[in-house]
């Protein structure tokens, strides 16, 4: 028997758990179960009550104020501490079957997703084993990054850490969608939906005709000798969105929240990705009740 799952990961406050939310939404609508895992010790409030919730395990308050640790280290102490207690996830994530969609609501830090290795640690146990659910990862990235051009390609780069390292299928997804709609033409969105390196050569032209004579950022020479700036920057960020845009590594799906058909389209990724609807058994039609009582 297979198991499916998507782990819904992204930076902090990328929207990941109101996705999380719409997603449980759309499914009951869709008369689809779903089992709602929450690992993120700091998380307070929920919509849907978790089935399972990490914070019955560990919590980031109680790290914090016991270890003295600050919210980071917290966090990497709590997720090595579930690794140390993995009968805790794995015990009743055993129980559930196919037709369910395990959603795994993922903290926000960033450094999970970019230089520690307990992620890989998790997604190994949750994918292999005896477990063997089918996985995709969902990474979210608030669009609003795309206002600043250098900021949205050291965003897309954050995704791309995470594809690297997790090595599972993968969809990026640009959240907040309502945020940025009407504000910017069509045309330009699909520059950032598959990221094109020639946006940042656009706003290099920007920046010079916004610059007035005597406000450059390189106008202290002796700033110059010490700080990273202006046109090297730019040649770095050049380079960095070329190689994005060369090998087609990244590409965003468009999620507002607000929208079922939205919410519908990036589950519908999620189910290819793993093979969701090949491995479901035909399901008997349930019986009407009108036919019933005209049976009677
Ligand atoms: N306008 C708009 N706001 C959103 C959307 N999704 C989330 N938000 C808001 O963004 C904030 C953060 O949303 P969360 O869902 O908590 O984000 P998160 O990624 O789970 O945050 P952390 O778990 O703290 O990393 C909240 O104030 C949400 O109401 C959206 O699609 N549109
Ligand atoms: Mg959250």
């Amino acid at each position: 028997m297979s198991k499916f799952g998507t782990l819904v990961m992204g930076p902090a406050g990328a929207g990941k758990s109101t996705f999380c939310t719409a997603l449980i939404q759309h499914l009951q609508n869709n008369k689809r179960p779903c089992y709602y895992v929450n690992l993120d010790p700091a998380a307070e409030d929920f919509s849907f009550a978790p089935d399972i919730d990490i914070k019955d395990l560990i919590s980031l308050s109680d790290v914090m104020e016991e270890m003295g640790l600050g919210p980071n280290g917290g966090l990497i102490y709590c997720f090595e501490f579930l690794l140390e207690n993995l009968d805790f996830l794995t015990e009743p994530l055993d129980l559930v079957t196919e037709e369910y969609l395990i959603v795994f609501d993922m903290p926000g830090q960033i450094e999970l997703y970019t230089h520690v290795p307990i992620l890989p640690k998790l997604v190994q146990v949750l994918m292999g084993g005896s477990l063997n659910i089918r996985m995709c990862a969902a990474y979210l990235l608030e669009s609003t990054f795309i206002i600043d051009r250098p900021k949205f390609f050291a965003g897309t780069l954050s995704a791309m850490s995470a594809m690297m390292m997790l090595e599972m299928p993968h969809i990026n997804i640009l959240s907040k969608m309502d945020l940025v709609k009407g504000q910017i033409p069509r045309r330009d969105l699909k520059r950032f939906i598959d990221p094109d390196a020639g946006l940042i050569d656009d706003d290099e032209a920007r920046h010079v005709e916004e610059e007035k004579p005597g406000t450059s950022r390189n106008s202290d020479p002796a700033a110059v000798e010490n700080v990273m700036g202006g046109s090297s920057f730019h040649q770095l960020n050049k380079a960095v969105a070329n190689l994005i845009d060369d090998f087609s590594m990244v590409s965003f799906l468009q999620l507002d929240v607000q929208s079922e058909d939205s919410v519908g389209a990036v589950l519908s990724y999620i189910d290819d990705a793993i093979q969701y609807h090949e491995a479901q058994e035909p399901r008997e039609p349930v019986e009407d009740e009108a036919d019933a009582r005209m049976e009677d």
